[in-house]
């Protein structure tokens, strides 16, 4: 991966273990919000996500490119593969029970991505610092272990539940996600 020293852990940045109240292994991780683009089920052209944690600190989804993720004909937008980047790095992180937002993403677009094709996607932390959480993602074409598309490294910041009541809709959110404290 390419990546800035900004998406670099500094020293002493510690990778967390699974959380004593997080999601068993082997456990299938639903969606946060139903009009969510990337894992929601409401959003009828969103990337429909389908993650679970195979050990309670990293996430495995998949992704298949549809239709509506066109950039060039018949192959996926950049931007969207961006996003699915985005939304299994922020599944990740949740891991860890503290709500945090995308600060900074970077991308390396490896191979272009047919529609059709399912990204296999794989996140996890590489060390989290005050509220700072330096993140890695790869995505690779129709298996866990086929060729790698799109690798991305992430700075996620912690933030607050009231992030979302200030600048959103905390009760949307609120009402679907019963794991994390909504008081501000
Ligand atoms: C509910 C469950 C849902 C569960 C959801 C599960 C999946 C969701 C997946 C999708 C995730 C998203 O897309 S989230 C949506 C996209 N992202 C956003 O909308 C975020 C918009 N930006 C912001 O709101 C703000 O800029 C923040 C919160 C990121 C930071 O503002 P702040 O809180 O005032 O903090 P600030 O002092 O500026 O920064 C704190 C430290 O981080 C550093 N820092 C901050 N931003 C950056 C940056 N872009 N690049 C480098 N460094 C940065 C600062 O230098 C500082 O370092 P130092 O001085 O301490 O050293």
């Amino acid at each position: 991966m390419t990546r800035s020293p900004l998406t670099t852990p500094p020293p002493g940045a510690v990778v967390p273990a699974a959380h004593p109240e997080g999601p068993p292994p082997g456990t299938a991780l639903g969606s946060h919000y139903g009009r969510c683009f990337g894992c929601g089920t409401d959003q009828p052209t969103g990337l429909h996500l389908k993650a679970v944690t195979p050990d309670g600190a990293t996430v495995e989804a998949e992704f298949t490119v549809g239709e509506a993720h066109q950039g060039s004909p018949m192959l996926a937008h950049g931007g969207v593969l961006a996003a699915a980047m985005d939304e299994v790095i922020g599944m990740s992180v949740y891991l860890f029970r503290k709500p945090y937002v995308t600060g900074r993403l970077e991308t390396d677009y490896v191979l272009p991505v047919p529609v059709g094709t399912t990204l296999h996607l794989r996140a996890w932390c590489n060390g989290i610092t005050g509220r700072q959480a330096y993140l890695e993602a790869e995505g690779r074409i129709g298996a866990p272990d086929g060729p790698v598309a799109v690798r991305a490294a992430a700075l996620f910041i912690e933030v607050g539940m009231g992030h979302f009541a200030k600048h959103g809709d905390l009760s949307a959110i609120a009402t679907e996600l019963q794991d994390y404290e909504v008081n501000p």
